[in-house]
């Protein structure tokens, strides 16, 4: 039975007792000598958060000084707080006087990942650790990961954008990399349930915002690169360097980046790490090659060839030749980590991987002749491109594709995504992601001005997704292809600052039944 987990901070059940001292020595933290002696338990940086024996960590935000809710933290149990000058002013003058409190000289984020890793005890692991860089796909590879794990007989434990797991217990994720306070409580909660391998998704702005300081990766990779984020990063250089700098000795021991285009080139030519190339594209020369040897829409076949003959006959259970590549880049990962291939093939039926990822190309009917409705998380242009250029070659009736476009997020990604899904389709039907706080008229124009430009698919605009979803499907017929990008496995829709529920697959699912197309 699968069980879940709503706590902000995932924590050991049974953590270990540190002195302040203890902390304070290796980062020269300054402490009152009668503190010295003060057990912490745990870390957390949200006061809402706080457990009984917590380390408090007050950091300067955008909005907030967290050392503003110090009384708060204290209240809640908070055994001390680690804050900088500012915040234990800032504590002080609120009159927080009995709280023990640590104070750095430089930011508390930049020593927040070693800080947790000494609390918990995560410093170092006996399990294999994976990190997974990269535009699209980070999740899907982060899933192949665990699968694989699973197969070779090692119990697996993941961190992603859809959900951290350790078996079958589920903790629900706010951001795709937690922060590294959060990150150290879910490893030390997987050593004691036994994980042998970590998976993890490293999104560009948890590299930077140290959310993964303190773990040092056996294997990284770097999967493939284009336009996202450019809110943040400004243009695509800067968005580059964010995620090459994984590709560092203070983060990883080794790698594997997918060659295919100029970026992941790149990578492998910038590397300060040792690290392994896969190509999957003839013609290009690599250490390790991936074939396509067959794809229908129940499935894609494949053989991966190596260094010193290494090979793997294999598929996986979803259309699309980029998850046969996500597929073979974990298994080169697990294969660069020390588990030989040979053990995973041992471990699955036919070399069949079983791929199930929440919400990326899920398909909610099951199978059969009539139309089969999917429901994806792509919202990049690149991502739209992987799956209507996979879709083309393996659909044999109409394509119907609906999405809408993030709100307060990259504008100029949105002309591209429109032209790109419909020159890839034969319907087009636009309507609304997360507005956020734009205009959500204004939002779809530009999908459709995008969409106009490539003068292919039937276009349409219908503002509720609710009612763009019965639409795909009264204009479906047996052997068509409804797919639904955006919304993934999430269960929100965000409207001017409200979160208002709304989950695609249910509604998905509700509308199928209502057309008598599932059970
Ligand atoms: C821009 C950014 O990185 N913001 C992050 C930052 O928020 P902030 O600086 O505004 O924090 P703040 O509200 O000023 O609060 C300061 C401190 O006070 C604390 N606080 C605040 C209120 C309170 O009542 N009690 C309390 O303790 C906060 O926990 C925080 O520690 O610190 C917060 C606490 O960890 C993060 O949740 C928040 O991520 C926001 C939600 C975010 O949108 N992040 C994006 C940019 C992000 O990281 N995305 C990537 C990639 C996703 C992808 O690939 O698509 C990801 O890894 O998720
Ligand atoms: N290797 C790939 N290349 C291109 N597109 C892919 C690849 N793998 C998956 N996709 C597409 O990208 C979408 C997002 O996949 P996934 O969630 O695995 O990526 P992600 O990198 O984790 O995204 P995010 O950073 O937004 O969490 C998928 O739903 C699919 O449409």
């Amino acid at each position: 039975m699968t069980s879940t987990t709503g706590d902000l901070t995932i924590r050991p059940q049974h953590p270990k007792k540190v002195t302040l001292a203890k902390l304070a020595e290796p980062f020269s933290l300054e402490l009152a000598a009668d503190d010295a002696g003060v057990t912490v338990t745990g870390v957390t940086i949200d006061s809402r958060d706080v457990q009984l024996g917590d380390l408090y960590v007050g950091i300067p935000g955008a909005k907030h000084h967290g050392a503003a809710f110090a009384a708060a933290a204290a209240a809640s149990g908070a055994a001390a707080m680690l804050t900088d000058a500012a915040g234990r002013d800032l504590a002080r003058a609120a009159g927080v006087a009995e709280l023990p409190i640590l104070v750095s000289e430089g930011h508390p984020r930049a020593i927040l990942g070693e800080l947790s890793a000494l609390v918990y005890g995560t410093d170092t692991l006996a399990a294999k650790t994976f990190g997974v860089t990269g535009t699209n796909g980070k999740t899907s590879v982060v899933y192949c990961i665990a699968q694989i794990l699973e197969a070779a007989g090692l119990r697996p434990g993941l961190s992603s954008t859809a959900e951290r797991r350790i078996g079958d217990e589920v903790i629900v994720s706010n951001l795709t990399s937690p922060e590294s306070s959060e990150l150290h409580g879910l490893l030390a909660r997987m050593v004691e349930r036994g994980v042998e391998g970590v998976a993890i998704e490293v999104s560009a702005q948890a590299i930077g915002r140290h959310r993964i300081d303190g773990v040092h990766f056996d294997v990284v990779a770097f999967n493939n690169f284009s336009q996202d984020h450019l809110e943040e990063y400004g243009d695509m250089e800067t968005y580059f360097q964010a995620k090459l700098a994984l590709f560092a000795p203070e983060h990883a021991h080794r790698g594997v980046v997918v060659v295919d285009g100029p970026w992941g080139q790149r990578v492998a030519r910038e590397s300060q790490i040792p690290v392994v190339t896969l190509a999957t594209e003839y013609g290009q020369s690599a250490d390790w090659h991936l074939a396509i040897t067959a794809q229908t829409l129940d499935g894609v076949s494949f053989v991966l060839q190596g260094p010193e003959g290494a090979h793997f006959r294999g598929r996986v259970p979803v259309f699309g030749r980029f998850m046969a590549e996500n597929a073979a880049l974990a298994l080169i990962m697990l294969h660069e980590a020390g588990i030989p291939l040979a053990q995973v093939e041992a471990g699955l039926a036919n070399g069949l991987i079983p791929v199930h990822i929440p919400g990326r190309l899920e398909e909610i009917t099951e199978g059969g002749n009539g139309p089969r409705f999917y429901v994806d998380y792509g919202h990049t242009p690149g991502a739209f491109e992987a799956m209507l250029d996979a879709l083309g070659e393996v659909a044999e009736g109409k394509i119907i594709f609906m999405f809408g476009a993030d709100g307060d997020r990259d504008t100029t990604k949105r002309e591209d995504m429109g032209r790109i899904a419909a020159a890839g389709s034969d319907v087009l039907i636009v309507c609304d992601y997360h507005p956020r706080s734009e205009p959500p008229e204004q939002i779809r124009e530009q999908l459709l001005s995008g969409a106009r430009s490539a003068n292919h698919a039937t276009l349409y605009e219908e503002a509720d997704p609710r009612a763009a979803i019965r639409l795909a499907i009264s204009l479906a017929e047996p052997g068509d292809v409804i797919l639904y990008a955006g919304p993934g496995h999430e269960d929100y829709q965000e409207v001017a600052g409200a979160f208002i529920p709304y989950s695609a697959r249910d509604e998905v699912r509700g509308a199928l039944r209502e057309a008598g197309l599932l059970a």
